[in-house]
């Protein structure tokens, strides 16, 4: 056989989303710095090379706390991305070699989803900015970054059908029925009405009406609600079936 086979470097991407006050999804990116590159321009996926005595979740770990100083998170390996072309870009060449070592310009890399609540203070120990971006705002990223970004969410969706709970580690602790509604349908393709889906909810052990309300708001103030983790495992339901 005449074929080349490769030798490459490997990385790991993560994906983190977060739901805002605005009921918008985001997710977070960092800056590289490179010069000659407009600020605005510098934008990334948080990610790193694998080390070579380093499993491949191990360093996914590693960047997510390297990104938000949080030593657990959820989180999920989703795809790998492996276009010959993916890190051939001459600025993404530069910033190898900036960053790593030159000549650096065949990356495999592994994506990874992972899901924080948005008022969870970030504190990162890598990188000196780190923005939640509403998800349909995304600039034009490095890499094939904003491919991973797409598919991800096609990943979220899917992971959300097959548990419901994950949905939880994006809202506060204690949140209304409207907003996880307002989660539930910006996550999911499956419609249900508000009524639908308070009857539903009501009917499940797992989330637990609080003896609290919604203060200064103009519109009716609505309960509060919390998530039963032991509940949901012993008794786990789905929302539409
Ligand atoms: O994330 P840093 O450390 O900048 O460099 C590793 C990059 O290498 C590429 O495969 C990835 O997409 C990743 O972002």
């Amino acid at each position: 056989m005449n074929q080349d086979f490769i030798h490459t470097y490997v990385s790991v991407d993560c994906v983190v989303f977060g739901f805002d006050h605005d009921n918008r999804l985001n997710i977070l990116l960092v800056h590289r710095s490179i010069d000659d590159v407009p600020a605005d321009k510098q934008r990334k996926l948080p990610g790193s090379l694998i080390f070579s005595n380093e499993d491949v979740d191990d360093a996914a770990h590693r960047v997510l706390h390297e990104l938000t100083g949080i030593k657990k998170m959820v989180l999920k390996q989703f795809k790998c991305f492996a276009d010959p072309l993916r890190a051939s870009n001459q600025s993404d060449i530069k910033w190898m070699g900036t960053e790593y070592m030159h000549n650096i310009d065949r990356i495999i890399t592994v994506a990874y989803l992972s899901l924080c609540k948005i008022d969870q203070k970030i504190n990162s120990t890598k990188y000196e900015t780190v923005d939640w971006h509403p998800i349909d705002q995304v600039p034009a990223l490095p890499f094939d970054h904003n491919k991973i970004i797409n598919e991800s969410l096609t990943e979220i969706r899917r992971w959300i059908e097959t548990d419901f709970s994950i949905i939880f580690e994006l809202l506060p602790k204690k949140f209304t029925i409207r907003q996880l509604y307002q989660l539930y349908s910006s996550l999911s393709e499956k419609r249900i009405d508000i009524k639908n889906f308070h009857k539903k909810i009501s009917s499940f052990s797992y989330i637990i009406p609080l003896e609290e309300i919604e203060t200064n708001v103009s519109h009716r103030a609505a309960r509060y609600y919390r998530f039963d983790a032991k509940i949901y495992k012993k008794n786990n339901t789905r929302l539409i079936k």
